[in-house]
């Protein structure tokens, strides 16, 4: 990892590694991000690039604006700056938009609806799609995420946390995303569950080009899992590096995917 002061950091650290997107232009690419709550702004200018199927983690103390960010990039949150998804300014557009755009946000807390059956929820994170491509995503949710078939009329709420977790991103690739942002992923699963899903989302990145920003708490997991981590401190990016480093078996290098 390279330790730099804010704002002279070397922009290669936050940007997306060559070979790991579609060409030289990346996927996603954040300029100059500032949001807030009303007077209190919270992020102070975020730049980051991802390509396409690259999987980043955001790591950083509590209150830094990890979850502000993803709030920024999905719409829920008022940014200011830029933040091209394959060209398109998301910026001043509606949470819809976005996710008809390719973005889809598994929120902390995971947003199920409780009572609703598993299939219900998966079918409300596909109701911007075509009617006639539904069944089709459902079929490659569920083979993603075989134990949901066997819940399939139960109600959500009756799921242990990993399998709502699934869910919760199974709902999320049912609106067929090119951008997967998840906020603490791995927040009350149990160990197992957790390198289950992270199996999941690593195997859906590469087969399927899915780009995945998640913020973490577990740095060792996210170090493990993905290909570049980066680290918020009030409000701005001010390390990066590969993931993985220093295992034995990988090399250094800050451009070499964690995958
Ligand atoms: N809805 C809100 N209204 C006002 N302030 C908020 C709101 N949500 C978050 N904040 C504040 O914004 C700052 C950044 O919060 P954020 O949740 O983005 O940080 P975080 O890095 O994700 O932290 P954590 O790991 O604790 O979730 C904090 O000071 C927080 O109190």
């Amino acid at each position: 990892m390279t330790v730099n002061g804010p704002g002279d950091h070397p922009r290669s650290l936050f940007e997306a590694p060559p070979g790991t997107g579609n060409g030289p232009a990346a996927l996603l690419r954040v300029h100059g991000l500032r949001a807030g709550y009303g007077p209190a702004r919270v992020l102070h200018g975020v730049d980051l690039e991802l390509a396409a199927g690259e999987m980043v983690a955001v790591l950083g103390p509590n209150g830094a604006g990890k979850t502000t960010m993803l709030r920024a990039l999905s719409g829920l949150v008022r940014g200011r700056g830029s933040v091209l998804l394959d060209g398109t300014e998301l910026l001043g557009r509606a949470p819809e938009e976005i996710v008809r755009l390719g973005v889809a946000h598994v929120p902390e807390g995971r947003g199920l609806f409780a009572p609703l059956t598993v299939e219900e929820n998966l079918r409300i994170g596909a109701h911007l799609r075509p009617a006639a491509e539904r069944a089709e995503d459902m079929r490659r949710v569920l083979a993603w995420f075989p134990v949901l078939r066997a819940h399939l009329s139960q109600p959500a709420g009756s799921l242990s946390g990993g399998e709502q977790q699934m869910l919760a991103v199974g709902r999320a690739l049912m609106t067929r995303p090119r951008l997967l942002l998840l906020d603490e992923p791995s927040r009350g699963l149990a160990p197992v569950a957790t390198r289950r899903m992270f199996d999941v989302l690593r195997a859906v990145g590469s087969h399927d080009r899915v780009a995945m920003l998640l913020v973490e708490q577990d740095a060792r997991l996210a170090l493990e899992f993905t290909s570049r981590a980066l680290v918020m401190e009030s409000g701005r990016l001010t390390v990066g590096g590969p993931a993985g480093w220093p295992q034995a078996g990988r090399r250094p290098s800050l451009f070499r995917p964690g995958r």
